[in-house]
């Protein structure tokens, strides 16, 4: 396997025999296909699909562009032979199958930052529209009833904004709504102390947030612990007269409990963005007097829809084209700049990684890789990535850069990363051990000329050897007469002999030799290699 094979997927990423395939199959700004086209990829715009539809085409393409109506079940991923990378121009990639991508080795990315100040915007436009009562007071004047005593609104000057969940969204929501001179309290387990006094908000416990909250914005991901954080029980915990926005995920606030608060009066007003089901035709809370609706336009402006557009389209460019990755959920960064640096140094970390997992039998406790000089600059997440690849590629064909951390966690491996920053032997460096029952072992390999991977050390003996296509390992005694056995052996078998690489730990002492070969090497002529005298083991590896 060569450098790019750990890309992605097992696929050249970047040395397409044609273009790469894309598929934009939801609403998207033009500028995304325009940039695909730009960039080298073949592009085809086709949204409304149904699944069926979806998944009878899927199977042709390298790249699926998606906001959030497109569903990527297990059942489409299952039909996306080809796909290696899924992007998501919004942030929510709650309609994909992140852990089936995930276990395909399809790499899934969002665009995290385009939309936030316009949904941020639109939470506070929700806040205005529920604190006048815009809407009614909107329908009723253009019904010709001019209403004026009808609609008396309150002031968001000194009221208690309170933030379920300050990051990216609702910090911006917090600094636009102390502009409006509001106190915002929030609660985000995830907020630290430090953050708060910079964003100039109160970090507050759940409970304390509704009891003092006037009105109340959702801005965090749907998760276990988030889906129904405003509960029926939580919703009788607020303040009053409290108002209730929701501009993140349906299923953040009980829409039933939501409906009898607003009933009752105990909630003054309620503006949701986002449904449990969507699209939302039908709701029990349509038509409730102080309930504002709006359907999943948090993102919907000209600005954000360009930004996303143009980021997704050259996050996935650059990832099908050059193997750089960008805001990847499941695969860790790799700028363009990055990638071409990295790319000699993730095929020697590859190669290390499948020799040893060739070489290595029984359970394994810990992989650990190790940067020794040059390498300790670079970004060691996708090298400790591709050793894994190349481990786990022995056991599964499958496995692939974007998979292998996932599968090693599975698999209960301990990883770990180690960087010397000195130089020893060598100017650059990567080491992997292995610890098993049998204890640990080490290979270590370097780059000649920056660029050709190279083993330098197996098992703690010195061995200078390119691994690359078919392999003989053999250990033995060190012993005058067994090269020229081990020949006349391979000739006879008509097995031709590439290169010849030997090393030993000490005249006379256990010796290894490691030959590339033109042709696989059956298992008959492992055997008769093994019953040569002096030999304690021989194996056949494949790069
Ligand atoms: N309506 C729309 O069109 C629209 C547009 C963009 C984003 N969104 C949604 O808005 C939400 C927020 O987006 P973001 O970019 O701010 O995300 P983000 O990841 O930057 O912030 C989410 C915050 O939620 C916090 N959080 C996580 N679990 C929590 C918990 N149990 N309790 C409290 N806080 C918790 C996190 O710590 C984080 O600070 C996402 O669900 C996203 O999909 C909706
Ligand atoms: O998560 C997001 O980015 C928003 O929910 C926007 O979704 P949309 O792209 O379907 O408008």
């Amino acid at each position: 396997m060569d450098a790019d094979t750990v890309t992605a997927r097992n696929s050249k990423i970047g040395t397409y025999m044609t273009k790469p395939k894309v598929l934009i199959s939801d609403k998207m700004d033009p500028q995304a296909a325009q940039i695909f086209a730009e960039r080298g990829c073949d592009v085809d715009v086709i949204t409304g699909k149904t699944p069926e539809e979806l998944k009878a085409i899927i199977g042709q393409y390298d790249g699926l562009a998606i906001r959030s109506s497109t569903r990527v079940t297990a059942d489409i991923l299952e039909a996306a032979t080809n796909l290696k990378v899924i992007g998501r121009a919004g942030i929510g990639v709650d309609n994909v199958d992140i852990p089936e991508a995930s276990a395909k080795g399809i790499v899934v990315m969002n665009t995290p930052f385009g939309n936030s100040i316009t949904t941020a915007e639109h939470a506070i436009a929700l806040m205005f529209a529920l604190a006048r009562q815009l809407p009614e007071a909107d329908a009723s004047t253009q019904a010709g009833k001019w209403e004026k005593n009808r609609f008396m609104g309150v002031e968001l000057t000194s009221k208690t904004l309170g933030l379920i969940g300050a990051g990216n969204i609702g910090s911006i929501v917090a600094d636009r709504a102390l502009g409006l001179r509001m106190k915002v309290v929030a609660f985000d387990p995830f907020l630290s102390p430090e953050r708060a006094l910079e964003l100039g908000i109160e970090k507050v416990d759940l409970d304390e947030l509704l009891a003092r909250a006037d009105f109340i914005t959702l801005h965090t991901p749907l998760t276990d612990q988030t889906r129904n954080i405003l509960s029926k029980e939580n919703i009788a915990k607020t303040k009053k007269g409290v108002r209730i926005i929701n501009c993140a995920r349906g299923g953040l606030v009980d829409e039933a409990a939501l409906k009898e608060a607003l009933d009752s009066g105990h909630v003054a007003g309620a503006a949701l963005d986002v449904f449990v089901t969507e699209p939302a035709k039908e709701s029990p809370l349509f038509g409730t007097p102080n309930f504002v609706s709006t359907p999943h336009l948090g993102a919907s402006t000209s600005e954000a829809q360009v930004n996303v557009a143009l980021q997704v389209a050259e996050q996935m460019s650059d990832f099908l084209l050059t193997g750089g990755v960008t805001n990847a959920l499941n695969m860790p960064s790799l700028s363009a700049e990055e990638a071409p640096k990295l790319k000699p140094y993730m095929a020697l970390a590859e190669k290390l990684g499948s020799l040893v997992g060739q070489l290595t039998t029984g359970s394994l406790a810990r992989i650990s890789v190790h940067t020794e000089g040059a390498a300790t600059e670079l970004n060691a997440k996708p090298i400790v990535a591709a050793v894994l690849a190349g481990f786990l590629r022995v056991q599964s064909d499958s496995v692939n850069m974007v998979n292998a951390p996932f599968l090693a966690k599975e698999r209960g491996m301990e990883v770990r990363e180690v960087k010397t920053e000195r130089e020893g032997d060598y100017h650059t460096l990567i080491r992997v051990s292995v610890k098993t029952e049998a204890g640990e072992r080490s290979v270590a390999g370097t780059l000649f000329s920056n660029s050709e991977p190279r083993l330098v050390e197996l098992f703690g003996i010195k061995v200078e050897a390119e691994l690359a296509g078919h392999m003989m390992y053999i250990v033995n005694e060190d012993a005058p007469g067994f090269i020229g056995r081990i020949g006349t052996l391979l000739g006879e078998s008509a097995i031709n002999i590439g290169t010849f690489n030997l090393g030993r730990r000490e005249a006379g002492g256990e010796a290894v030799l490691l030959l590339s070969v033109d042709s696989p090497v059956p298992a008959s002529v492992l055997e008769q290699a093994r019953a040569l005298p002096g030999v304690k083991r021989a194996m056949a590896l494949t790069f």
